[in-house]
């Protein structure tokens, strides 16, 4: 899969943008401020519809204009064109000139991998953040996950509100209930499947990676026990107190181990990056593995902070995806890019919001 065309209108400091890719590594150079990650920011937001700096639409819109509009030509096992417009006061996207009504028939259009320095919250962070990357993870591999997350949220913002009212609406919160338990338990079960097959996956790039012989686990901790209903209403009165619903997916962790013991608790700052670095290379491999070509991996800025081992760990990786013509987008600064990826590449200078094709690549 790669993305062959990608045009920007007045998306963050891009006016106008209309660009060819072909397949392969794509470097984007050029010094600090001047699009670089904007262009994967792009990218990914067609592929998730959020930017992966967890900000709004409003913030992706230039400075002084109406609304942004992100669009692409995908080429994979069928290809397709993808457009996307939004201002405050209206968004479009469309598949093939076909506007999207049920975001299930979207979801798997475009595929990315993004490895950022925001990764790290994915061991340091609070469980929100491994909640997010498992529930990215089934969206991109099952269409109708997202849909049902969907509706989860949005039982459980309705049952939270009849929480917090002074007299409560018994039947109205029985039937919500009912809701929350049946979604709940098809995302308990989804995520119930997934974690064992990612796991082995991220073991094995952390080992690839790491200089320590310490073996990574991720074990899924559902907040739920054995049976939703019977749990939940065993927190009925505790709910009267806080007046919000205390368990579910919503609470759910995965914790992620490394010789048995909490890499958040006991790890050292080389062993978190190294393990964020580890579980976006499962994800890849997880998506490689089951739709038979490699999702678009963008990487932000973090070759130059890694050490010469992690460096040659991620490698494979990258090449990999090279030889079976995916695509590899790298932001890098005229002193730390890659230069032992050899000389098949493409250069772009990246030059406050301009896009050229290097003429040393
Ligand atoms: N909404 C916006 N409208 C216009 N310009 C914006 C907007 N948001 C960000 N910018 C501009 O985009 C530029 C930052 O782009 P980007 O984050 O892609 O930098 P970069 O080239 O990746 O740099 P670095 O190497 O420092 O990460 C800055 O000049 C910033 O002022």
């Amino acid at each position: 899969m790669h993305l062959a065309h990608l045009r920007l209108r007045d998306f963050r400091n891009y006016p106008r943008l209309d660009v060819d890719f072909a397949p392969g590594f794509q470097v984007l150079l050029g010094d600090n401020a001047q699009g670089k990650t904007n262009i994967l920011e792009a990218i990914y937001l067609m592929a998730t519809l959020r930017s992966f700096r967890g900000v709004g639409g409003s913030q992706m819109v230039r400075h002084g204009q109406k609304g942004y509009f992100v669009g692409g030509k995908v080429v994979g096992q069928g290809d397709h064109e993808i457009k996307m417009y939004w201002s405050p006061a209206e968004r479009k996207l469309s598949l093939d000139n076909q506007p999207i009504r049920k975001l299930a028939d979207y979801f798997g259009a475009i595929r990315v991998v993004i490895f950022c320095t925001e990764d790290l919250q994915l061991v340091k962070g609070t469980s929100r953040a491994r909640r997010r990357f498992v529930d990215l993870l089934l969206s991109q591999t099952h269409p109708t996950y997202l849909p049902l997350l969907q509706r989860y949220a949005s039982a459980l913002r309705s049952r939270n509100a009849l929480l917090k009212q002074r007299v409560q609406d018994e039947s109205a919160l029985e039937s919500f209930t009912a809701e929350l338990v049946k979604l709940g338990n098809d995302l308990i079960r989804m995520r119930h499947e997934l974690i064992p097959k990612l796991s082995p996956l991220a073991r094995l790039a952390y080992r690839r990676i790491s200089n320590d012989a310490e073996e990574l686990r991720l074990e899924y901790q559902p907040s739920v026990k054995k049976d939703f209903a019977v749990e939940l209403a065993q927190t009925r009165a505790r709910e009267r107190t806080y007046r919000s619903t205390l368990i579910g997916p919503h609470r759910d962790e995965v914790q992620l181990l490394l010789n048995d013991r909490s890499a958040a608790q006991f790890g050292s700052e080389g062993q978190k990056r190294t393990l964020a670095i580890a579980l976006k290379m499962a994800q890849a491999e997880y998506l490689t593995g089951l739709h038979g070509s490699a999702p678009i991996l963008l990487i932000d800025d973090i070759m130059g902070e890694l050490d010469a081992k992690r460096r040659s760990g991620l490698l494979p990786l990258l090449e990999r995806a090279h030889h079976t013509r995916g695509q590899v987008f790298m932001t890098c600064t005229e002193e730390n890019w890659p230069r032992e990826l050899g000389r098949d590449l493409h250069r772009w200078e990246v030059r406050s919001g301009t896009l050229k094709k290097s003429s040393a690549g």
